[in-house]
């Protein structure tokens, strides 16, 4: 992506509306609001701008680099191990010790920066709150520049909402989870903020913006002495991660607090990553609390890598579980990994959530939540991730059951078994079968979801399961990679092929129902068309889209003053 592909639009003569104070080079096209520009003051854009300076020429050149490796994988390269970081595999040497305040990280909720969201969470019993300017939140104005006035009240102590329709007031319990948060990923543009007449990375906004806001406060109330704390995703290589440590460097530098007070957990989740792992730990050893299983994604980057690949192509997205081999291995190698570098391996999201008006499919989808967390916890992961407060309290009874008093499993968990697991194990293609009932579920998920996303929101519940910009990844690359290669359907005996055609008719049929299930009123009012055209789009496209939410961001960029832009 290039970061200049959201032009700069013409302010076409005077403001007539109220103005961020902006430093030098810097403009805001967002809409102002009084309490954004508490977040926008002129002494943070200027922190931001200046990382933006500092970095954007290493960033443009891991994207370029991101673009050679896809490059040479569509020429049928695999990804695998780099001969020339052995010494960096096989050295002996340990990440900074673990802050106390994070020794023990059994269950993380996650949730987009939403304001009720934000105090429902830090509430919720988790040891820890991942707040989320990424997966589970479509990056509006809106939503960014309230989730940093939400986030900035949280740090403070004194977020509180009034849901007035319910009479209800949410404010925070004495004891809440630790905060962490996580900016979007290295290849957004935040194209609201012009900085020497290019959009901002959005990764360098959410950062920024929050770490000069709540460093202070954060240190003091929180982190005992450290923090704040961060989740990076996305990320390919270790040339990545070092742009982050340098980023975490520059900051402290900057604020002069000491080097090794930022933390910060990398998700792999894609596959090239995963041979990338002991390289981002040392990248970031004195920032790092230790690498998380984002398996969402990463099955994504399976069939993004793998895109030029007939021979690796995906069953059902209801298959790929943790069970698959190379997802065992891909969990079984991060465990290894950071325990032998004296960090956390954290587990990952399973999608069920609880199912109110059926007590008995709420017992089974809490079951299938039972079952993953104790095969992560009896592995030797030190934590997990619930999407839900509904089910942290049976997460916290499985990591407890099994880990005793123990904060963590990183020095009894060493899983040295694991050291032989090979290229071959962590690219093993997935078992089962692709089936029609596949293809409509990804298309009636994958609409849904980029309508919602349209829409404002990030994630959403969809036939019980959480559903984000990860998982919705899932079902996009699914039927691009069917429909490129025609894949034959099991299940009917007929040998039928998905073509173009037969999606069509599939997209037909499946807004026919997403229609009849949600309502004339609201499909009428909701973006469902839109969505439809974009996912569809995206499907059937020559060349696979490197991700979903870069063209549907097109739709949700606002310039202020001159309105609605169509970038
Ligand atoms: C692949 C990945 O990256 S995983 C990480 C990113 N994804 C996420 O973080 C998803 C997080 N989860 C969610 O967003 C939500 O749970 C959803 C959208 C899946 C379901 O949300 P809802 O339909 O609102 O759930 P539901 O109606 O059961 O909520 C009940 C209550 O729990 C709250 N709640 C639900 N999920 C969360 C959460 N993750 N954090 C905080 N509060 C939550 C709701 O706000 C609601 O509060 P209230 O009773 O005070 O009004
Ligand atoms: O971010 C988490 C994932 O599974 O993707
Ligand atoms: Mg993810």
């Amino acid at each position: 992506m290039d970061l200049g592909t959201y032009g700069y639009p013409k302010q076409g003569g005077k403001r007539t509306e109220p103005y961020y104070d902006v430093p030098e080079g810097v403009d805001i096209t967002g809409r102002y609001d009084e309490e954004f520009a508490k977040i926008l003051t002129k002494d943070a854009l200027k922190f931001v701008a200046e990382l933006q300076r500092e970095f954007r020429n290493h960033i443009r050149y891991a994207l370029e680099c991101r673009k050679e490796a896809k490059r040479r994988y569509n020429e049928g390269a695999l990804p695998g191990f780099d001969p020339a970081t052995r010494y960096i595999r096989e050295g002996e040497w340990l990440c900074a010790p673990v802050p106390p305040a994070l020794a023990d990280r059994k269950v993380e909720i996650t949730g987009p920066v939403e304001r009720k969201m934000v105090i429902n969470a830090l509430n919720s019993g988790a040891k820890v709150f991942m707040a989320d300017f990424e997966d589970a939140l479509s990056p509006s104005w809106e939503n960014l520049m309230r989730g940093q006035v939400n986030l900035k009240d949280a740090v403070a102590g004194t977020i509180t909402f009034n849901d007035k329709a319910r009479n209800k007031v949410y404010k925070l319990n004495d004891q809440t989870a630790k905060l962490f948060v996580r900016p979007r990923g290295w290849h957004l543009p935040e194209a609201h903020i012009f900085i020497d007449g290019e959009p901002a990375t959005g990764c360098l906004v959410d950062f920024g913006l929050y770490f000069y806001h709540n460093h202070a406060p954060f240190r003091r109330t929180q982190g005992a002495g450290f923090g704040p704390f961060f989740y990076l995703p996305k990320m390919e290589h270790s040339r990545e991660a070092k742009i982050w440590n340098n980023v975490f460097e520059r900051a402290e530098k900057m604020v002069g607090i000491e080097r090794g007070s930022i933390r910060a957990t990398v998700l792999i989740e894609t596959l090239p990553a995963v041979f990338q792992m002991n390289e981002i730990l040392y990248e970031l050893r004195d920032h790092s609390v230790g690498l998380n299983c984002g398996r969402w994604d990463y099955i994504f980057s399976y069939v993004k890598t793998f895109q030029a690949h007939p021979d690796r192509l995906l069953p059902d997205r209801v298959l790929v579980g943790m069970t698959q081999h190379f997802m065992k291995s891909y969990s079984d190698l991060l465990i290894r990994t950071c325990h032998r570098h004296g960090v956390h391996a954290m587990g990952g999201m399973a999608a069920q959530i609880p199912i109110r008006d059926d007590p008995a499919a709420n017992e089974a989808a809490l079951e299938l939540v039972r079952k993953d967390k104790l095969r992560e916890v009896k592995a030797g992961h030190d934590g997990t991730w619930a999407a839900h407060p509904g089910l942290i309290p049976a997460c916290m009874e499985v990591f407890n059951n099994n880990m005793g008093n123990a904060a963590n499993q990183i020095k009894t968990a060493k899983r040295n078994d694991a050291e032989n697991i090979t290229e071959e194990d962590l690219l093993q293609v997935p078992r089962g079968v692709r089936t029609m009932d596949g293809l409509r579920l990804n298309t009636r998920v994958g609409i849904q979801y980029v309508a919602a996303w349209l829409t404002g929101s990030g994630s959403v519940p969809l036939y019980n399961l959480m559903e984000d910009a990860a998982t919705a990844e899932i079902s996009r690359v699914q039927n691009w990679q069917w429909i490129k290669y025609g894949v034959e359907l099991d299940g009917d005996g007929l040998g039928v092929r998905v073509s173009k055609e037969l999606f069509g008719r599939v997209v037909e049929e499946e807004m026919a129902r997403i229609e009849s299930e949600v309502g004339k009123d609201k499909f009428k009012k909701g973006m469902y068309k839109e969505a439809c055209k974009i996912f569809k789009r995206q499907c059937t496209a020559p060349t696979l889209d490197d991700f979903l939410t870069l063209d549907a961001y097109n739709y949700i960029v606002i310039h202020h003053p001159k309105g609605s832009a169509k970038l």
